[in-house]
Order: C-alpha cells, then structure tokens, then sequence
C-alpha cells in the first residue's frame, strides 16, 4: 500500500556539526525507505546541531526500525520520536463552546439563573418546545459499547473514545451537528437500550456505533421502537447507503446494469447484513452472502446466528456452498466488510469481467488497494488516503443533518435509499471514472444534497414533525 500521512513520525536528531554529517543521515533514510518530508533546525551548537526530521514510514514497525538504523551512526542521535497521529490526539479532539456571552452579571441573569428558571417553565408546559430553546434540536449522541471498534475487534469503551470523538468533530465539520461521544461500560443491550432512554431526552438523535452484531441489531431495533426521534447505526445504514451510491456509479462505468449484477458480500456482520438488506431493496440482480465459514446457505443453520439465517434465506439463489473463492466465481461484484488481508490475485482472476472491488475493512482493507487495482477495474476502500474512499463519514452526517431540520421521529428506509440517490448524483456523469464512483468527503455538496432528500422522504413518509426545511 502507498504511505501515507498516518505514519509520520518527527525524528529530532542531534548532530556533529561538520560537513557531510546531514548527507549521511538523509542517505540512510532513503536506503531503509523512510520519505523524508522537512527538516528543520531546533538549535545550532559550535559542535552539534539538533534538527527535527520529518519523515513518513510504512507502519510502526518500520519506524522502529528506522530509529534504530540511525542510533547505529556514529555522532548522530535520535534525541526524541513524536508521532503526528498522537499528536492530533493530545488532550482530545473535541471541547464545548458556549453560544452565548457570559462576561457580565446581566448576562449571567438572562443565561442562567434568574432568567433560565422561565424557559424551564415553558418548556415543563410545552415539552416540544426544547427543541427551539435549547441544543436539543441539533444534537447527536454518539453512542458505542466499544465491542467492534473499526476492525480492531472488542476494545472495549475507552479505547472506542478516539473513534466516537472523531465520529462527533466530522458531525460539527461536516453537518453543524452538535454531537457527543458516549462509551458506555457495559455490552449488555438491555444496558445499553436502559442507558440510551435514559439519555436520550438530550438529544435530538442517537447515532450507535461500533456495535457489534447481533446486539447491534437488538439495540437498534429496540431503539428504534421506544425512541420518537432519529435513531441510527452507523456501521449497519451508514455504510450501506454509500455502498449503494459508489456501487450505482460503478456498475455504470463497467456498462452493467444494478438488476444484472451478482454480488459477494463478505463479513456477515452489522455492516454486511444492512448492505445486502439495502442491495436488495435497490434492486440488485443477485447476492451471494460469505463469512468465516463460507457462503450463507439457506438451511445450514448450525454456524449461522439468526440474523444471518435471514440473509441466508435471501440470498444465494444458486445455492453455492464452499468458501470466498468459490462465491467469486463469475462474480462482478466484492463488497468486503470483514477483516484486513484476505484478498489474494487469485481472487479477482476468478470474477467476471470488469470486476468492481469495495475492500471496506478499516483499517486494513480486505486485500492491499495497490494490488488489487492490477486486477480489478474499480477499486475502492474505506481509507482517506486512497482513492474511492466508501466511508459512511460520507453519509451519516447529511441523514441526521435532514432528519434534524424536519423533526423526524425516525429513519426510514426510503430515508436512507433517497440519501444513497443523492449522494451518487452529486457526481456529474460527464465526470465520473475508475477513481472518481464517490464524492470527496470535502465536496461541500454532499452534506445539503443528502440532507434535502432525505428532509423530503421524511415528509413524504408522514414521519417529519416539520413538514418544512428551515429557511423555507
Ligand atoms: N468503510 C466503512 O464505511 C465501514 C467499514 N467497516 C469495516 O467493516 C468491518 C466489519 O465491521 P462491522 O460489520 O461493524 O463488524 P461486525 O463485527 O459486526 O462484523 C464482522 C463480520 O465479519 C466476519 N468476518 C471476520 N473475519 C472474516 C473473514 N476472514 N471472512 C469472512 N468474514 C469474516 C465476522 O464473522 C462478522 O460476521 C470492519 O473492518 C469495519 O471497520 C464497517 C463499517 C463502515
Ligand atoms: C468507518 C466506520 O465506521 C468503521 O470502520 O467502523
Ligand atoms: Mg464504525
């Protein structure tokens, strides 16, 4: 896989201050592969100099090894490593801003008490009134049990804390949505259901995530049914939403069709099931459902949980049975959600012509982007430094955006199918291509395009409390 900004690392490097010193250093990064971005000087010394080299390496493992190749010089040190990730996420990444002046006694009286004693009361009397006098309204509650963080696995709920926080700054970025992480202790649904409730008069909505299946679809579920407001999980809706828009854009530019299309989906899980579920009701031709233990057949039960009985009963018309490889044979479509690294050439050589590739895993694709562009027509992953990045950053901030503006006290299917339309056509066709099936995250259009359809599916669907958009 090409390097990218993830791993760069500042090496602040004392030394001898003599001609040729600097060359021997710069040459012996580039032998061992490190990418040399700045240097700079910190402090110049009769005899030493004290520079912070900025270089980009493959993975963690490659900047130790890098480290160490340089303490091997003599008359150069390494003083000190930082790592621009962990940078980023000193102290967090998130704090809260008051909207209002407090400087002076007056205004200490109008924001708090006295004066917030009158909006209590309003509110008491009107409860529909919170969402004009307060953050309701606009607000998301981020909410992860940490048990499927990225394809990490079950880290548990501190270590979900840096994905919920940036899950809540791309809701501000992105949508102007007010959003909070919460990391709850416990992985028990009926907790998290409790819990949720609990919180939930906060919040204008509940976006789950990094649930894992099958709570995930309990808690949603659940949520969904005692929840007057917009519940949603991210990993399951989110993703299969722009799945269903890059895959609408790339079928077009192999000249196939979506009804004609048999797919694979691999990784049964919460982001696999809502993207065979949203698949079938968009119209695609034919799905064929893989995880560990090999294609979904109908019946199998013994190693299927129940919700992937559902998929198996859906899917798989040809009743294939063996493993992924078998699954592609003939296939157009991979749409991995599982695990990083488990692509190989030989995969792709099997499929059909053309072939279309969402390796979707995070952080590491299901098979590396590099190779996989040699043998399949379109390529894309769930990264920000590649191409094609299918991410459901590029969804769930215009879904709650439009659901927020109309007061909608759910979302619906026809929501998220009016959101994947959307988002493919922000894409002119005049302009699309190989590396070009979705919009950058970046592309101001994204957020509003969404946001409108779905703000007009919920009217359509008699589930919006507004029947207007604000500012209309
Ligand atoms: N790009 C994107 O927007 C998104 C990517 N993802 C990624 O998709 C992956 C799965 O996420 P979730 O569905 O939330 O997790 P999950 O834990 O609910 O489901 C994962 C599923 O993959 C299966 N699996 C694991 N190894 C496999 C293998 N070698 N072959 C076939 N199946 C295998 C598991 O048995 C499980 O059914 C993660 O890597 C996650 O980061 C998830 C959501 C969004
Ligand atoms: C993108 C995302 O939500 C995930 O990988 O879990
Ligand atoms: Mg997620």
């Amino acid at each position: 896989m090409s390097v990218g900004v993830a791993y760069t690392l500042t090496l602040r490097c004392q030394i001898e201050n003599r001609p040729g010193m600097l060359g021997r250093l710069t040459t012996l990064i580039g032998e061992v592969g490190g990418d040399i971005g700045a240097i700079d000087i910190v402090r110049a010394e009769r005899n030493i100099l004290v520079r912070d080299i900025t270089v980009r390496v493959q993975d963690e493992q490659h900047g130790e090894q890098l480290v160490a190749a340089i303490n091997t010089l003599q008359n150069i040190k390494v003083l000190q490593v930082s790592d621009r990730v962990f940078l980023t996420h000193l102290g967090g990444k998130l704090a809260t801003q008051s909207r209002v002046p407090l400087k002076t006694r007056d205004d200490l009286s109008l924001a708090y008490t006295p004066g917030v004693a009158r909006v209590c009361r309003a509110i008491a009397d009107d409860p529909e009134k919170v969402y004009a006098l307060t953050w309701k309204g606009n607000s998301v509650a981020v909410v992860s049990d940490g048990s499927a963080i990225l394809g990490l696995g079950n880290l548990g709920p501190e270590a979900a804390m840096p994905v919920m926080e940036g899950k809540a700054i791309l809701f501000k970025e992105l949508a102007n949505i007010d959003a909070v992480p919460i990391c709850l202790r416990s992985q028990d649904p009926d907790v998290i259901v409790q819990t949720v409730e609990q919180i939930a008069p906060s919040f204008g909505g509940i976006n789950l995530e990094d649930i894992a299946a099958p709570n995930c679809f309990i808690v949603e579920g659940r949520l969904e049914e005692s929840l007057d407001m917009p519940v949603m999980h991210d990993d399951q809706h989110g993703t299969a939403v722009v799945v269903l828009a890059a895959l609408r854009n790339a079928v077009r530019i192999v000249g196939k069709r979506l009804a004609d299309v048999r797919v694979v989906v691999n990784g049964i899980g919460a982001a696999g099931t809502a993207i065979i579920r949203t698949l079938i009701e968009a119209g695609v031709g034919e799905i064929t459902a893989v995880d560990r233990f090999g294609i979904l057949v109908e019946g199998d039960h013994a190693r299927q949980t129940p919700m992937q009985r559902i998929i198996a009963s859906q899917t798989n018309r040809e009743r294939r049975r063996g493993d992924l490889a078998v699954a592609l044979r003939g296939a157009d479509v991979f749409i991995g959600v599982s695990k990083g690294n488990i692509l190989t050439p030989d995969h792709i050589r099997v499929m059909s012509s053309d072939p279309i590739v969402f390796a979707l895993a995070n952080p590491i694709p299901e098979g590396d982007p590099d190779m996989l562009r040699q043998y399949a027509r379109v390529v894309a992953t769930g990264r920000s430094d590649q191409p094609n990045q299918i991410n459901n950053v590029l969804s769930f901030p215009g879904i709650f955006r439009g659901a927020l503006d109309v007061h909608a006290r759910r979302i619906t299917s026809a929501m998220r199918l009016a959101a994947a339309e959307a988002l493919a056509t922000v894409i002119p066709p005049e302009e699309m291509n190989e590396d070009y099936i979705v919009p950058s995250v970046f592309n101001r259009q994204v957020v509003p395009a969404i946001a409108a359809a779905v703000a007009q599916a919920a009217i359509a669907e008699g589930v919006a409390r507004r029947t207007h958009m604000p500012g209309d």
